[in-house]
């Protein structure tokens, strides 16, 4: 199983649905997690199942960080929005630092998110 990591802040929660609907298939295959109004999003918008945690300023990106220091996690794909001041911006850094830490391949735009989506479908596809 290919255990991934999905968040977006506010302005860049629709570029991450049309992402994940345009891969529908392969994150379907996938165990994904996501902090909490990214998931709904997702899951009300692409229908896929995932296992939500808190919102990101109440936490939510240090319990995913937790999971990736767990082993958890395979694969982050964080939409930041580089834009806008975050009120919890140093959790935002702590999930970038410990995927750093840990070797976790990590997506912060959407040209590496594709490049990262590739590399799972041919986990899928033995390619
Ligand atoms: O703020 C976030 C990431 O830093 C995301 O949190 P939500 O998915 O709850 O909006």
């Amino acid at each position: 199983m290919v255990n991934v990591a999905l968040i977006a802040h506010d302005k860049k929660k629709l570029d991450l649905v049309m992402f994940v609907k345009e891969w529908k298939n392969v994150f379907s295959q996938c165990k994904l997690y996501a902090t909490k109004t990214t998931g709904s999003v997702l899951k009300d918008k692409v229908g896929l199942e995932i296992q939500t945690f808190e919102s990101g300023p109440l936490g939510g990106d240090l319990q995913i960080g937790a999971l990736a220091v767990s082993g958890k996690i395979d694969f982050v794909l964080f939409l930041r929005d580089p834009l806008t001041a975050q009120p919890h911006e140093p959790d935002v850094s702590a999930v970038l630092r410990i995927c750093d830490v840990h070797n976790i391949p990590l997506a912060t735009n959407l040209a590496t998110a594709e490049a990262l989506v590739l590399e799972i479908e041919k986990k899928f596809t033995n390619k």
